[in-house]
């Protein structure tokens, strides 16, 4: 059988779906691209002020509710954490590197960035975790595809690989730019990362790395679509991101301040570590904890305890004043 795959259409969006359309098909089983255009892809001014989460998600959604596609393929971080009862993710895949990508001129790291030197983020957590650690830094609020923001880093100018930044954004006029290593590593141009950012140092969005595949929760699934959707479903990625969306969900209801969040399974036990941060840097609270995950399968009693685990390290955050930090901006991009 042959299905639509719908997929945004940024050269990151239709690389990561094509990888996952190659993955699922098999001999009873094509995917043929369909590309869906969203409100996040088409507004021009400062994603923090485009305001709440789902900007790159929500047309895209509503082309597998309407039926224009069978699938959708999201990059996990984009998902808000609430799932909607008319869609259902079918699998996440193995995740990517989850962690935060400096790419910097002269090859620099954070030990080396000279005082003062200018970073492009659009993220309110990648702007407080980085003031926390080097209040000294200037943030600039940067938005774009990720050939647009690599471009905008002295020396990068002209690398433009596989597809020119847009018309009319600077060009090498910052030191550094922020950038997740998953979509780098995805597109072929990891000679741009300077640092992969230990998550010691700074923790990545919820679900960074990894990617959804959405379908509806109301249609039947064929079977061969269903054992291709199962076969992709990967027990870390889905218990790590369960965690992580979970946290997300239950911080979302009483904390407005930028939210890190990292689960690692490794095989027995599932680890999660989390971070809000004041925009300035000036106050963070970071918690962890670990539970032990028994059964190796993706089961409702494996996926309910890594719901817990993010339920439960939100609450300590909250008990620790996680609600009485300033808000962020809208948690748009994370
Ligand atoms: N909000 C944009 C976005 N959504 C997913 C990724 C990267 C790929 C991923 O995390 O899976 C990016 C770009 C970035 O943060 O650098």
């Amino acid at each position: 059988m042959a299905y639509r795959i719908g997929t945004r259409g940024s050269a990151l969006a239709t690389t990561q779906t094509q990888w996952v359309a190659n993955a699922m098909t098999t001999a009873d089983t094509a995917f043929e691209q369909v590309i869906i255009k969203t409100k996040g892809d088409v507004t021009t001014g400062s994603l923090a002020n485009l305001g709440g989460t789902g900007v790159f998600a929500t047309a895209l959604r509503q082309a597998v509710i309407n039926g224009e596609v069978d699938l959708a393929v999201h990059s996990l971080k984009d998902l808000p954490a609430k799932q909607p009862a008319e869609l259902r993710i079918a699998a996440i895949p193995e995740r990517a590197d989850y962690r935060d990508a400096l790419c910097a001129a002269d090859g620099m790291t954070l030990d080396t960035l000279p005082k003062g030197a200018k970073i492009g983020t659009g993220s309110p957590r990648r702007v407080a975790q980085l003031l926390a650690l080097r209040p000294d830094l200037e943030m600039v609020d940067i938005r774009g595809n990720v050939h647009t923001r690599l471009a905008r880093v002295k020396g990068y100018e002209h690398h433009h690989d596989n597809a020119p930044a847009a018309a009319g954004s600077p060009k090498g006029d910052l030191d550094a730019v922020v950038l997740a290593c998953a979509g780098i590593d995805r597109l072929g141009l990891d000679w741009a990362i300077t640092q992969r950012i230990d998550p010691e140092i700074m923790l990545p969005a919820p679900g960074q790395g990894a990617l959804a595949v959405e379908v509806s929760a109301e249609k039947a699934l064929d079977a061969p679509l269903a054992t291709a959707l199962a076969d992709h479903d990967q027990l870390a990625a889905r218990l790590e991101a369960t965690a992580e969306r979970a946290l997300l969900e239950t911080l979302e209801a009483g904390c407005a301040a930028p939210l890190g969040g990292l689960a690692r399974f490794n095989g027995t036990s599932l680890h999660l570590d989390a971070i809000v941060s004041a925009m300035d840097g000036s106050k963070t609270i970071r918690r962890e904890a670990t539970t032990t995950i028994a059964i190796e399968a993706i089961t409702d009693a494996t996926l309910a305890t890594a719901y817990q685990l993010g339920v439960e390290v939100a609450k300590m955050m909250i008990d620790d004043g996680a609600d009485l930090l300033p808000p962020g901006p809208a948690r748009g991009n994370r």
